[in-house]
């Protein structure tokens, strides 16, 4: 039995995913936390799980490595620099994991894989990403990482600089340039979570979307990971490695 705790436990994500540590047989709810509850509990967990806030996350996660307890998070707002803090304060607790994805959801790390893939074959690339209105944060974790890793690629490929004639624009017409690549934020009643890449080159297009419709599309994602990070040595960023499509 691994002993789990949850920061978040009231909120979206929070209350899906005790459900799912509780449904586990092999996964044990020790506490499930929000914003000011007592931590007495969660010191008793193995792992922790965080899916909170932006703001709150990097406190979090230095809380559970000062507690020598293992995490896992799903909270969105990551920079290389914030991912480096985390590695300095890994490094200096070794036996303690965490494990970071901006996205849990097959689908999703799916599309990032098949985005790379196709990145290098096309002039022009943007991402649209469309989700509930309730979300704080835009763009979206998701799709940060997913123009993160189209920028890899087509820089390994050494593309040159996508054709835009732009040059009068009123602010935001052209959305967020995440790492070069445009990247367009909707939100909308009704949506859940959708990413949308879009390729073009001359005389053709290739569209990879993917469609969370649910909270359990994130729940196979999540808990393979609380079962994984124990034996996974310091800083995992994504699920790539778990699903072996690294
Ligand atoms: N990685 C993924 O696959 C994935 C999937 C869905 C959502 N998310 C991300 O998860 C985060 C939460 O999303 P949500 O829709 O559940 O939000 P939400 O607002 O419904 O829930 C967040 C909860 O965290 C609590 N909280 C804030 N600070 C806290 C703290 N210091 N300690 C404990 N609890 C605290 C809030 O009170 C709230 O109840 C967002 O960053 C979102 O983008 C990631
Ligand atoms: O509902 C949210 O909030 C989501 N956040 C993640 C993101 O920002 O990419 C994952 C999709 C859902």
């Amino acid at each position: 039995m691994i002993k789990v705790a949850v920061f978040g436990a009231k909120g979206r994500m929070g209350r899906e995913i005790c459900k799912a540590v509780d449904e586990a047989v092999d996964l044990q709810l020790v506490a499930g936390v929000d914003a000011g509850d007592d931590r007495t509990e969660v010191e008793k967990a193995q792992v922790v799980i965080d899916f909170t806030h932006p703001d709150a996350v990097m406190d979090n996660i230095k809380w559970c490595i000062d507690h020598g307890i293992n995490a896992v998070v799903g909270t969105t707002g990551f920079s290389p620099a914030k991912y480096d803090e985390v590695r300095g304060w890994l490094a200096a607790k070794p036996g303690v994991n965490v494990l970071i994805a901006s996205n849990f959801s097959i689908a999703a790390v799916l599309l990032m894989h098949f985005a790379a893939k196709a990145a290098p074959f096309f002039e022009s690339v943007e991402v649209i990403e469309l989700h509930h209105p309730r979300k704080v944060d835009a763009p979206s974790g998701t799709a940060i990482t997913t123009a993160n890793v189209i920028a890899g690629a087509r820089a390994d490929a050494d593309c040159p600089p996508m054709p835009d004639a732009t040059v009068k624009e009123l602010d935001g017409a052209r959305g967020a340039v995440v790492d070069g690549v445009h990247v367009h934020s909707v939100r909308l009643q009704g949506l859940f979570a959708h990413e949308e890449v879009v390729f073009g080159n001359p005389g053709e297009m290739l569209t990879i979307r993917d469609d969370s419709f649910h909270r359990s599309s994130y729940m196979p994602g999540v808990l393979g990971a609380v079962r994984a990070v124990g034996k996974r040595p310091g800083l995992t960023i994504g699920i790539d490695d778990l699903l072996g499509i690294a």
